[in-house]
């Protein structure tokens, strides 16, 4: 299969090393790490180890046959825009928050959606480290049966990444939402690592967000009991309590963060109060403006 990465970040750059071993693969960044692909190929570390030589370039190829979106969720319009040259078959956002299908779907045919357990991050230009074995389902955005899925899948796995088809995408979105909703801007506003929610005032904040998200997910039709939020909160608090969020990671470094994508998108779809829903998004905004830090 042609399977183009859009977004040669982290997780762009792990998923597409894996495929690059059964595919061909495409990756699409920035230097200076397409630049090192290039010339010594993508060393994979970590929970698994391996290298591997996908194609690597700062622009899209002609065509493809599955793209996979791996951008930060406020470049996914753009993602969109240039994917379009190029037309995929498929295209499917692995990323978090809320809107990016529908933002890809302005530009674009069959646009799957798509959550990701794998943990990334990149050391240096040429190298990912896999900080976390997951797994990636994939769907259509708004549920039920879909052909492309279950193809992208067959792909994916035959790379050798725990993939499924999901015909329940809306609720699987939602679910990891909350738990994106409580874990990111608390972690990234107290300074902390995921394992600080475990107890005591932080995981009473993010709890309550997590709530709010369930909340507003039955708003919109999706069936997420505010107990099955919160337990997929304390779940994943637990399996990566060594864990620095990526929100955490972008505050620290003074970068832009998804808190529009994730608490952001939970207040602009609430026809209800979601006052720790509000209050995380105005804080971590105020941080992306410089103020606190
Ligand atoms: N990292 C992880 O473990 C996981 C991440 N996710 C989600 O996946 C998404 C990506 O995260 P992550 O990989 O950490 O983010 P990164 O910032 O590491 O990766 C995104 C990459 O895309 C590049 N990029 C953006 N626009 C373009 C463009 N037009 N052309 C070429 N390259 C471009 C960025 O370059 P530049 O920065 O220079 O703009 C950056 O290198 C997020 O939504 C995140 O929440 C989900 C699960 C796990
Ligand atoms: C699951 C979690 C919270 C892991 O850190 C994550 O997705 C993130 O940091 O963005």
């Amino acid at each position: 299969m042609e399977i183009l990465v859009f977004g040669a970040g982290s997780l762009g750059s792990l998923v597409g090393g894996f495929c690059a071993r059964e595919h061909h693969v495409t990756l699409v960044g920035r230097d200076p790490h397409v630049a090192a692909i290039r010339e010594s190929g993508l060393a994979v570390e970590g929970a698994v180890e391996f290298t591997t030589h996908p194609e690597a370039r700062t622009t899209v190829p002609d065509s493809a046959d599955l793209a996979l979106v791996t951008v930060k969720s406020f470049d996914t319009p753009a993602a969109g825009r240039a994917l379009a040259d190029c037309d995929p078959e498929i295209t499917c956002s692995l990323q978090n928050g809320l809107g990016n299908e529908e933002a890809l779907a302005a530009q674009l045919d069959t646009v799957l959606a798509g959550t990701c357990t794998y943990g990334a991050r990149r050391p240096a230009p040429g190298r990912v480290e896999c900080t976390g074995i997951g797994e990636i389902a994939l769907g259509a955005p708004d549920g039920g049966p879909s052909a492309a899925a279950e193809r992208a899948v067959k792909a994916l796995r035959s790379a050798g990444i725990d993939a499924m088809h999901d015909d329940g995408m809306p609720k699987r979105l939602w679910r990891k939402l909350a738990v994106n909703a409580g874990i990111n801007p608390t972690t990234a506003l107290a300074g902390v690592e995921n394992g600080a929610l475990a107890d005591g005032p932080l995981h009473d904040i993010a709890s309550e967000a997590a709530r709010e998200v369930a909340r507003v997910a039955r708003e919109q039709g999706v069936d997420l009991a505010e107990s099955e939020a919160v337990a997929a909160l304390e779940s994943v608090v637990e399996a990566t309590a060594r864990n620095t969020s990526s929100m955490a990671q972008d505050v620290e470094a003074g970068t832009k963060t998804e808190i529009d994508a994730i608490n952001g998108a939970v207040v602009d779809r609430a026809d209800d109060r979601v006052p720790v829903n509000r209050t995380l998004t105005a804080l971590v905004r105020a941080r992306e403006r410089g103020y606190g830090s």
